[in-house]
């Protein structure tokens, strides 16, 4: 292919934000824009969400240039937008940097790929893959050695070039030790960084994960500079066990299996048991009733977030739930927002929500 890259312009840094679901994406894209507004940049966001209302898009500053992908996980269903989305953005917007915030069920590998095959024909340069782990969430799926969730977790982890081990708050310190030498062990390059709330110092963070990749192309020489970029990287990643099953994967690369012996061939195995039902309020809700209600959620439900307005509450309310912890933070919604709440889990009983919701709704209110 012809590059119409213009030497003479700087490429826009580009920034993959990975991490299974609640584990603290958004938080960080936040303090994100924040550090590079106060650098007088101008960042541009492409956000990615399961469901099909962009809720994290609330509350991420509204003067950032946003490119929504909504309705699928951006390495499967959108995969082949990213390009475009990509391109529309710097065309549009040209923006001084660009972050990727995947849904945390993606597959970081394929949106890596998506974004090195563009940075051929636009003047973009991946930095860095930035994956975040809830502390409290891996420490349970790691007792328990097994299940997709767990198998997707550690393959985020394995494709990081940097990792924030986050909510340390909810584990104690012995824990954290043993986390962070797990993390050591499945991503021998990334470094560590453990944060609550991905409370760390910008630079730290955005400088680390940058020499990571300098060190990972070093391994392969200049390759990471050509057209071999991509592959490079994801050879990196797939000899420390990594099992995407990308389109492309022949049965050679079904060779290289995680820890647990699974392997596959298919496409995007990694998340398609996950699932999202989504819905809309025509009635206010009770608030003490409905926390009662995201309390008793079934474990499959592994997140939540929506956008309420209660029955015995003046504001709008901006509700989160991440593996059995839940948040309700008072909001004003930016433009005409309807009240809706997104669960994703896997296999949950779609209809017993939509049904408990409902009752929610049909209650008489004073
Ligand atoms: N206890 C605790 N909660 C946190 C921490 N960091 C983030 N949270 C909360 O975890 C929830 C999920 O955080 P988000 O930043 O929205 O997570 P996300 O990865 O963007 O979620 P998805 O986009 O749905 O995958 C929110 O309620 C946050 O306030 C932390 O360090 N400790």
């Amino acid at each position: 292919m012809m590059s119409i890259i213009n030497e003479k312009k700087p490429s826009i840094p580009v920034y993959i934000l990975s991490g299974f679901l609640g584990s603290g994406k958004t938080t960080l894209l936040v303090k994100l824009i924040e550090h590079w507004k106060q650098q007088q940049l101008r960042p541009a966001v492409v956000m990615n969400e399961l469901g099909e209302v962009n809720l994290d898009g609330q509350i991420v500053d509204e003067e950032v240039p946003m490119t929504e992908m909504l309705g699928g996980c951006i390495c499967c269903t959108v995969r082949g937008d990213l390009g475009l989305q990509l391109a529309d953005l710097v065309q549009e917007e040209s923006p001084d940097v660009i972050v990727i915030e995947a849904t945390g069920a993606a597959n970081p590998m394929e949106i890596l790929d998506a974004v090195t095959e563009t940075s051929l024909y636009m003047r973009l340069e991946l930095k860095s893959l930035i994956t975040i782990v809830d502390a409290a969430h891996l420490s349970g799926l790691y007792q328990e050695q097994k299940g997709k969730t767990f198998k997707l977790m550690q393959e985020q982890i394995r494709c990081a070039s940097v990792l924030l081990l986050n909510k340390t708050d909810r584990v104690q310190e012995q824990q954290l030790q043993d986390l962070e030498g797990l993390l050591h062990k499945w991503n021998g390059f990334a470094p560590v960084i453990p944060t609550v709330k991905c409370e760390v110092s910008m630079e730290k963070l955005l400088h680390s994960g940058a020499d990571v990749h300098i060190h990972q192309s070093n391994i392969a020489g200049d390759a990471w500079k050509n057209a071999g970029e991509t592959h490079v990287h994801t050879d990196a990643c797939r000899t420390q066990g990594c099992n995407h099953g990308h389109d492309h994967t022949d049965q050679r690369d079904s060779n290289h299996s995680s820890d647990h012996g699974e392997h596959s061939v298919k496409p995007h195995t990694s998340h398609e048991h996950v699932m999202v039902y989504t819905h809309y309020f025509s009635q206010p809700v009770n608030s003490e009733a409905f926390e009662q209600f995201v309390a008793s959620l079934p474990r499959d439900v592994y997140r939540a977030k929506g956008i309420l307005s209660f029955s015995d509450t003046a504001s709008r309310f901006w509700f989160q739930y991440a593996y059995r912890e839940s948040d309700y933070m008072k909001i004003t919604p930016q433009g005409d927002v309807p009240d809706v709440a997104v669960f994703i889990g896997e296999h949950f009983d779609q209809t017993a929500i939509r049904e408990q919701l409902l009752e929610l709704e049909a209650v008489k209110q004073d």
